[in-house]
Order: structure tokens, then sequence, then C-alpha cells
């Protein structure tokens, strides 16, 4: 038995949170098992490297590629003992950013090289990817303005307008160059419109899951 893998991706406030909340709810009235997780992070371990990369040192800067190895030091270990096990279940896995973000941010964002996060996404995942990715798209400035409204900003939110510009653009690219996985969602819209847009693709997001 093999579950259903989704994803939610997009910049900070875009309402992936809210959004995997919701759609949680939906499948759960189809009598379907849910989890809900997230990246960084996941299991008590892989949580406490997200909080390594969400608030660094006082003392030092992180270098980028230290950044990326945490990213998928977390992945390994939440992918081992959550995600793996859910889906051999059949289970149906919500989890609010994974890999492409790694693409988004590192990539784009840090403009690590590409194909040096393909190479641990390979030694990470081996063939897994998500059957579905929702990306929640929206101009940088009203996503930024959603998270600084939440209070202190952590060290990702604290980066400049460029930064986000070019994380934006990488998840589009990606979502180009792999329209059979991904949805885009205007996530620019009021909560009830976008979740008025995730109730219709549900039927085909649930015919998709049957293969
Ligand atoms: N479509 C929307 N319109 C207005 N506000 C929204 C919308 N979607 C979410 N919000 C609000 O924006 C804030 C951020 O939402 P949420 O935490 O779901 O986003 P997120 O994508 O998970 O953010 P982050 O990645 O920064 O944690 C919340 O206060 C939420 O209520
Ligand atoms: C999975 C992943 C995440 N990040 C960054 C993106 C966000 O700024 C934070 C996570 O916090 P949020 O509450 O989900 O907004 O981590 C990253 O840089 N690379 C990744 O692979």
């Amino acid at each position: 038995m093999t579950g259903f893998f989704i994803t939610l991706e997009g910049p900070e406030g875009a309402g992936k949170t809210t959004n995997r909340a919701w759609l949680a709810e939906q499948l759960q009235k189809q009598g379907l098992e849910v989890v809900l997780t997230r990246e960084p992070g996941g299991t008590p371990l892989a949580e406490q490297i997200r909080d390594l990369l969400l608030h660094g040192s006082d003392e030092e800067q992180m270098d980028s590629t230290t950044e990326l190895l945490l990213v998928f030091a977390a992945r390994s270990q939440h992918l081992a003992q959550v995600i793996r096990p859910a889906l051999a279940r059949g289970a149906w896995v919500l989890c609010d950013r994974f890999t492409d973000a790694t693409y988004a941010y590192q990539g784009g964002g840090r403009k690590l090289p590409v194909e040096r996060i393909a190479l641990l996404e390979r030694l990470v995942q081996g063939d897994l990817v998500p059957d579905l990715t929702l990306l929640f798209d929206l101009p940088v400035s009203v996503g930024l303005s959603r998270a600084a409204a939440r209070g202190r900003l952590d060290r990702f939110e604290q980066e400049g307008l460029a930064f986000f510009e070019a994380v934006r653009h990488s998840y589009l690219q990606r979502a180009q160059q792999w329209p059979e996985r991904y949805r885009i969602l205007d996530a620019a819209q009021p909560l009830a419109q976008v979740q008025q847009s995730l109730a219709q693709l549900l039927p085909e997001i649930l015919k998709l899951s049957r293969g």
C-alpha cells in the first residue's frame, strides 16, 4: 500500500499552514488518514535542526553550504521517521515545504549551484518526489507583510526583497518545469477564495491519488 504525498510551497506568509489544515479536514471527511508535517522539522531531532536554521548563532554567520547540509540532514531524519513510514501504511502526507523550498531558498535565494542540491536530493531521497505540489504564489511584499504581522522575524525573514524575489522566481520556474506535479494557487486572494480554488482541485487530487 502506498499513500499520497502532497507538499505545500510558497514564500513566507503565503498561507501554506492555514490551507494545509483546511485541506486535511476535507481529506479526513473522506475517511482518509492524514499526516500533517513540515520542513525543516517534523521529528524532535529535525525540529532541533530547524531551530538552528531559523535562529542560527549570535556569534557567527551560517555558511550557505552549512545551511544546505542542515536542511538535508533534517530531511533525512524526517523521511526515515515520518514520511516514508506514513506513505508505506497508505496515509496521505501533507508537508509544509519540502525539497522545492531548497531549490528556491538555497538555490534561488542563496545562489548555491543547483547541481549540489540535486546531488543531495538523490542521496537523501533516492527516487522519492512529492506526488503533488501546491504552490501558493503571491507578490513578495504581500507575503512579507503578513509574516511581519506575526512579530519577531527569523533568520530567513530578515533577508531583503531581492532574496525573496529570487525565491519566488525559482518556485515559478520549477512549476513551469514540472507542470504535471505542480498546481499554482493565487495566494494574494482572500482566504475564502483560495480555499474555493482548493475545493475545485479536490476531485482532481482524489483522482490522481487513485493512479
Ligand atoms: N489568503 C489570505 N489572505 C489574507 N491573510 C491570509 C491568507 N492566507 C493566510 N493568511 C494569514 O497570513 C498569515 C500567514 O499565514 P500562514 O501561516 O498560513 O502562511 P505560511 O505560508 O505558512 O507562512 P510561513 O511560511 O511564513 O510560516 C496568517 O496570519 C494567516 O491567517
Ligand atoms: C524546507 C526549507 C525551508 N527553508 C526556509 C524557508 C522558511 O524561511 C523557513 C521555514 O519556516 P516557515 O515557517 O515554513 O516559513 O525555512 C529553506 O531555506 N530551505 C528548505 O529546504
